[in-house]
């Protein structure tokens, strides 16, 4: 498979012109050294990802559709939590979808930081049924509780915005039950799709797809563009890339910058 590698216009060169991208392993240890050697916390971090994914969605859906949020167990829906939050602090009708196994209390197991924007988001409608905001869809029951899918399915038959939260650099094999087949009806819904970081599907790295694979409209990455978005292949599944910056530290950054013979920003 020959693979050409794109030169974005405008984007700032790096050796031999190709664009200042970051591989998965190389934006995880940028993440695990902004929180481990300069103190930034993830749930900053985390808040930092989240509130500028909000506040592009915003200006890309002004006419206020309804935002379906797909949230996986991971930071990447950690993000789509706190993405949740900003817009409907700013009156956007959103729903959130959470895909995790659930403990005895029915509270869905997730990464740290995740927990901690579900909890919040759980508070802030605590009591208020008619802003039901999360459905939790546990993966494994999900065949033998139909009633949950033909809801999800019917939701995304109807015109909405798809916010793809599920998987981000911790995705590490092609998708399947019941990510496929919900990978299958958002794509033939044909809403627009927010991507967060990743197309969930897509490979970091070579930007070709592990399997099924979310069909965005947009993508919003952080830090910087994966090294997998230089693939002209994978233009298709990312849509239009925007940079969200998450306010890890810039003498942190530079020090990839300067790896890949870019100029310090
Ligand atoms: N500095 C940054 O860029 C920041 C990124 N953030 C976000 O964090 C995610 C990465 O989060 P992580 O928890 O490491 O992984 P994911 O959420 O992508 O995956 C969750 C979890 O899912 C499991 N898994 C992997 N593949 C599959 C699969 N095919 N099927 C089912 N389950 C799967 C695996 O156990 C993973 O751990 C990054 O993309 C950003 O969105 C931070 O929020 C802020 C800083
Ligand atoms: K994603």
């Amino acid at each position: 498979m020959t693979r050409t590698f794109l030169k974005r216009k405008g984007a700032r060169r790096g050796r031999g012109g190709a664009m200042f991208t970051l591989s998965r392993d190389e934006v995880r240890e940028l993440d695990r050294r902004a929180i481990n050697e300069f103190g930034v916390p993830g749930v900053v971090l985390m808040e930092n990802a989240g509130r500028g994914c909000a506040e592009l969605l915003m200006r890309l859906n002004p006419e206020r559709k309804p935002v379906v949020i797909l949230c996986g167990p991971g930071n990447n829906g950690g993000d789509g939590f706190v993405i949740a939050r900003h817009l409907d602090n700013h009156g956007w009708p959103v729903e959130v979808w959470v895909f995790a196994d659930l403990q005895n209390d029915l509270t869905p197991v997730l990464s740290p930081d995740a927990a901690v924007n579900f909890a919040i988001l759980r508070q802030t409608h605590r009591g208020n049924a008619h802003a039901r905001l999360v459905r939790l869809a546990h993966p494994r029951s999900w065949g033998t509780h139909p009633q949950l899918r033909d809801y999800l399915f019917d939701e995304l038959k109807t015109p909405a915005w798809v916010v793809d939260a599920l998987f981000g650099t911790g995705l590490s094999r092609a998708l399947a039950t019941p990510y496929d087949e919900v990978v299958a009806q958002v794509n033939a819904s044909r809403n627009p799709v927010l991507a967060i970081d990743i197309p969930s599907g897509l490979d970091c790295d070579t930007g070709e797809l592990l399997g099924p694979t979310v069909k965005a409209t947009h993508t919003a990455t952080f830090v910087a563009h994966k090294r997998g978005f230089l693939n002209t292949a994978s233009k298709p599944w990312t849509g239009e890339v925007h940079v969200i910056d998450i306010g890890a530290p810039r003498v942190l950054v530079d020090e990839y910058r300067r790896k890949a013979g870019e100029r310090p920003a």
